[in-house]
């Protein structure tokens, strides 16, 4: 999967927060006190659902170890879930940055400690990727930069905190991964490495030896980081991509979020089914919301989930419900342990909850052209925006990223901001992803992203997916 870093759209989180920070140290005149951004005044309607901002000061997280040993990985996922969680995160890889400023990549010799001219083209790019940080977290975008690169000496990680906290007054966090487990790091190489434009003239075992042999490059100059040499420093250890973790000196909301996050997740192969529940009454009827049953239709895909479920033959596998009735009815034949979870109930429709589109168009005529607008941030009165589901989704997402396989059966609002996570889709994408009724999703983690099939089961059911209309102002029902 793609890492995002489309900066035209503007990710779950306010920017306000950096760009108030950056006038607080711009303006001679300003004290260290908080005075809450205006500018938030001027949008077109009020955004009622608006999170509270997490970053007050820009975060560099900076990636350390040897290669081969996730870096990347991790720095994707956690930017995944940041800009999922509302902080507008972007990866800077310095690969990328390298394969940019050399020709063709030739063999592990470029990456000999001993060979100056390659040493000094991989510190101009290093030097360069870390500018780029800089440029794009001062313009009051960005809020967290990841700088995915090895940072492996001692010499390298003071270069690059004498310029994000000497020169930016940033905030700076290190991520080291360490592996000694031989077939882990194999299994990368094999994984990700072979279908690097580092090595696309080359055979698997070409791969693989080269690249062996480039780890042994870097070992020669390899300094871990070590609290009692470096002891200034925020960072975490993750050894054997969780077995132990090791946490020194981090600092405040957002780096224990990071450490939190990195804690929970695992690479244990393993496939999470999302399904909504089977058709509803109400769905028969075009109502949101509600606890009503499954229409006849709705049974029958009960029926024919149990079957589909059984088929698979899935190890060990887990089914999580929501509250309401449609989705534990749902679920009832399936021979799984079950766990209800009322995180997982519908988006809260409040004052709209139990009618049509077409009566809330004629009751609320304002409030329904609003949601049309910018529907992401609408909060029903006295309910839920999909902004304060993806909060709410929260603790299901860590726990989701905990397990092994999973079936989660829920509602149309709450599986599209499941989905959002995993397949890293933008706040403006999320209110409008299909998730029809009577299909599952299955996700299956490949490489850096997650592959997505949709298997629908052939038993009708009405269409419950409103796609955004034309003109935000022409609401048509
Ligand atoms: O945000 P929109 O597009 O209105 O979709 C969410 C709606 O989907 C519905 C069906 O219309 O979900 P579900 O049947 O899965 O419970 C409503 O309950 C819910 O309000």
């Amino acid at each position: 999967m793609e890492n995002s870093t489309d900066m035209t759209v503007r990710r779950y989180g306010s920017r306000e927060s950096v760009k108030h920070w950056k006038s607080r140290m711009t303006d001679p005149k300003n004290e260290m006190h908080y005075t809450p951004p205006t500018s938030k005044q001027t949008k077109p309607f009020p955004i009622r659902g608006e999170r509270a901002n997490f970053v007050n000061k820009p975060h560099v997280i900076a990636m350390v170890g040897l290669p081969a040993r996730g870096k990347t990985y991790i720095s994707k996922k956690l930017c995944r879930y940041l800009n999922w969680i509302g902080i507008n995160t972007k990866v800077f890889n310095l690969g990328e940055y390298r394969r940019h400023a050399t020709t063709a990549y030739q063999c592990h010799e470029f990456f000999r400690a001993d060979n100056i001219k390659a040493m000094a083209i991989r510190t101009q790019c290093a030097m360069d990727a870390l500018n780029d940080v800089c440029r794009w977290l001062e313009s009051g975008d960005g809020e967290v930069a990841v700088f995915d690169a090895t940072n492996s000496t001692v010499d390298r990680r003071r270069m690059i905190r004498d310029i994000v906290v000497g020169k930016m007054d940033y905030k700076l966090f290190f991520v080291e991964s360490v592996c000694n487990d031989p077939e882990i790091v194999e299994q990368n190489i094999m994984e990700v490495k072979v279908s690097s434009p580092d090595y696309a003239n080359m055979n698997k075992e070409e791969v693989l030896a080269d690249f062996m042999l480039r780890i042994e490059h870097y070992r020669e100059r390899y300094e871990p980081l070590d609290e009692d040499y470096e002891t200034d420093l925020s960072f975490m250890k993750i050894y054997n991509t969780g077995e132990k973790v090791i946490v020194h000196k981090h600092e405040g909301h957002i780096q224990s979020r990071i450490v939190y996050y990195l804690m929970n997740i695992h690479i244990v192969p393993r496939t999470i089914y999302l399904t909504r529940h089977g058709e509803s009454m109400m769905n028969l009827e075009g109502r949101i919301g509600g606890d009503s049953d499954l229409s006849e239709r709705g049974w029958e895909y009960a029926r024919a989930l149990a079957t589909f479920i059984t088929s698979q033959d899935i190890q060990g596998l887990r089914v999580w419900t929501s509250w309401l009735k449609r989705t534990i009815q749902t679920a009832g034949d399936v021979e799984a342990p079950q766990e209800r979870w009322k995180a997982l109930n519908e988006i809260d429709a409040g004052i709209c909850e139990e009618m049509t589109y077409a009566e809330i168009a004629e009751k609320y005529p304002t409030d329904f052209a609003a949601r049309d607008q910018n529907k992401f941030p609408y909060r029903y009165p006295r309910g839920e925006s999909y902004e304060d589901l993806v909060a709410r989704l929260e603790p299901v997402i860590m726990e989701l990223e905990r397990q092994g396989n999973v079936l989660v059966v829920s509602h149309q609002a709450v599986i599209r901001c499941l989905l959002a996570y995993f397949l890293d889709k933008t706040s403006e994408e999320l209110p409008y992803l299909q998730v029809p009724l009577h299909t599952i999703i299955k996700l299956t983690p490949v490489a850096y992203g997650c592959k997505v099939e949709h298997i629908r089961l052939p038993i009708d059911a009405v269409d419950t997916h409103r796609p955004k209309p034309k003109s935000a102002c022409l609401t048509v029902v």
